[in-house]
């Protein structure tokens, strides 16, 4: 049987120092077929690199800059301090001191090279460790050979045909010979400036590499065993799920559960990749198989919730038997380049919840010029600190007596927009913020633990 090509991405929680790279690289060696590695940057270090963005005196970004030094090195120092991996982390530290320490104007361009550090610096440690752990040929890959993307930084679109070619000629080649160790999260734009794929990034670009080299698994491995019908962190009796679909975990993770990037499941439905989903500190327990298609279709399979969502009512009289309305509502929203993500009208209003930017988590895109223009054919009202919770499975469309149990066991509880009907694997609602992990445990109790 010919040799099948997994891609495995291990996350930032997995790269936390070197007792967890050891158990990532023992992952790794034990398993001929795992060709593509993809690694996050270490546990906090994205977030610390993040502190070196924004606003900050000299004296606060040195001290930032110290730590995430002093981090890296002592992984190094765990490893023996081997003087070749020494020079590369020393020349990537240095490379990032003289950005940071610099006197200039951040632009999203900047931002992201500044992030990068976060990746470069993990893999380049992760290739010694696999190196030591598998005897393997093992060649470090920068991932920004391959990922090809636009140029909107910080949240940037992959060029599918673009990465097609460049793994042809810059990943293909080198596949044949050994292992790989490369990042996830960051890509190259056509001018080669460095890109991210935002926050949470990496899965998607594991994806991205497995669609690139037509592998057969994609592997996730996370700080989990398993998808869980909802976040273990809310539900402690969350169960892990044996199966699910690609539509399902799609749903799933594009409505807030953390342990997929919300675009990872498109690379591996274009291609019909199976994903695995597993624990790297408990690589033996079963995780979860994401598949095409499942033998179990349950109605409710699983919960998700994803906060810091913004409700925008607009109400006009002019909606009432006249067109154009939502038209010209739309044309506003997108001049100003806003994605809109759930909308329910009526006869005199639309309701409709914003796409959230990576850029602006607190929805600030939604400023006072967008308000104005609207404000000049509509009344309008922004609730803030909501949560939308989406139950996903499967046939929810077509199940009737579905909606009445979800919400009449909810009696309590202020709904604020329910989508149901547009998808046939999710039904989904906003509630209060304080009250969301309520409304999942009351969920999960009823519906899924039973
Ligand atoms: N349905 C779910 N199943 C499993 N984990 C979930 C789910 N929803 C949210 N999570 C959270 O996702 C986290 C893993 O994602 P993340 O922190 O991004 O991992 P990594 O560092 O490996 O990329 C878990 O610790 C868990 O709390
Ligand atoms: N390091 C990036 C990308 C990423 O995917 O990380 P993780 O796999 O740890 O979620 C971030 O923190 O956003």
């Amino acid at each position: 049987m010919p040799d099948l090509i997994k891609v495995a991405k291990f996350g930032g929680t997995s790269m936390a120092d070197l007792t967890a790279m050891r158990r990532c690289a023992s992952i790794v060696s034990s398993d001929p077929d795992k060709k593509i590695i993809v690694v996050s940057a270490t546990a906090g270090t994205t977030n610390h690199l993040t502190e070196l963005t924004v606003e900050q005196s000299v004296e606060e970004r040195k001290q930032i800059f110290i730590a995430i030094r002093k981090k890296h090195l002592s992984i190094c120092k765990d490893l023996g301090n081997p003087a070749l991996l020494i020079d590369k982390v020393e020349n990537l530290l240095d490379a990032l001191e003289a950005i940071t320490l610099r006197k200039q104007i951040m632009t999203p361009m900047l931002r992201d090279e500044i992030l990068s550090f976060g990746e470069r610096l993990s893999s380049t440690i992760f290739t010694e460790v696999l190196k030591q752990e598998s005897g393997d040929e093992v060649e470090w890959l920068d991932a920004r050979r391959v990922i090809k993307t636009d140029d909107d930084f910080g949240n940037a679109e992959p060029d599918i045909p673009a990465i097609s070619e460049a793994a042809s000629k810059n990943l293909q080649p080198l596949l044949a010979q050994s292992r790989i160790v490369t990042q996830g999260f960051i890509a190259s734009e056509p001018n080669g400036h460095t890109t991210t794929l935002g926050r949470g990034g990496s899965d998607y670009s594991a994806a991205l590499f497995a669609e690139a080299v037509d592998a057969d698994v994609l592997e996730i491995w996370t700080d989990v065993t398993a998808i869980y019908t909802t976040d273990p962190r809310i539900v402690s009796d969350a169960r892990p799920i044996t199966e699910i679909s690609f539509d399902e975990a799609a749903e799933l993770s594009v409505f807030g559960a953390k342990v997929l990037h919300p675009a990872t499941m498109v690379p591996a439905i274009r291609k019909n990749i199976r994903v695995y989903v597993g624990s790297s500190i408990h690589p033996e327990k079963p995780g979860t198989w994401i598949v095409r298609d499942t033998k179990d279709k349950p109605i409710l399979r699983a919960i998700s919730l994803r906060r810091n969502q913004t409700l925008v009512k607009v109400h006009s009289l002019d909606m009432l038997h006249r067109y154009g309305f939502l038209a010209k509502l739309f044309q506003v929203l997108a001049e100003h380049k806003i994605s809109v993500d759930l909308v329910t009208t009526s006869e005199v209003s639309v309701a409709l919840t914003l796409d959230t930017d990576v850029n602006k988590p607190d929805n600030s895109m939604l400023d006072s010029e967008v308000l104005k223009e609207l404000q000049k054919f509509s009344e309008v009202e922004i609730v803030k600190n909501l949560s939308l919770i989406a139950l996903v499975g499967n046939n929810l469309d077509a199940t009737a007596g579905l909606s009445g149990p979800v919400f009449g066991s909810l009696q309590e509880t202020n709904i604020h927009l329910i989508c149901h009907g547009a998808s046939s694997h999710n039904l989904c609602f906003l509630v209060a913020e304080d009250e969301a992990e309520d409304v999942v445990r009351v969920l999960h109790k009823r519906f899924i633990k039973s």
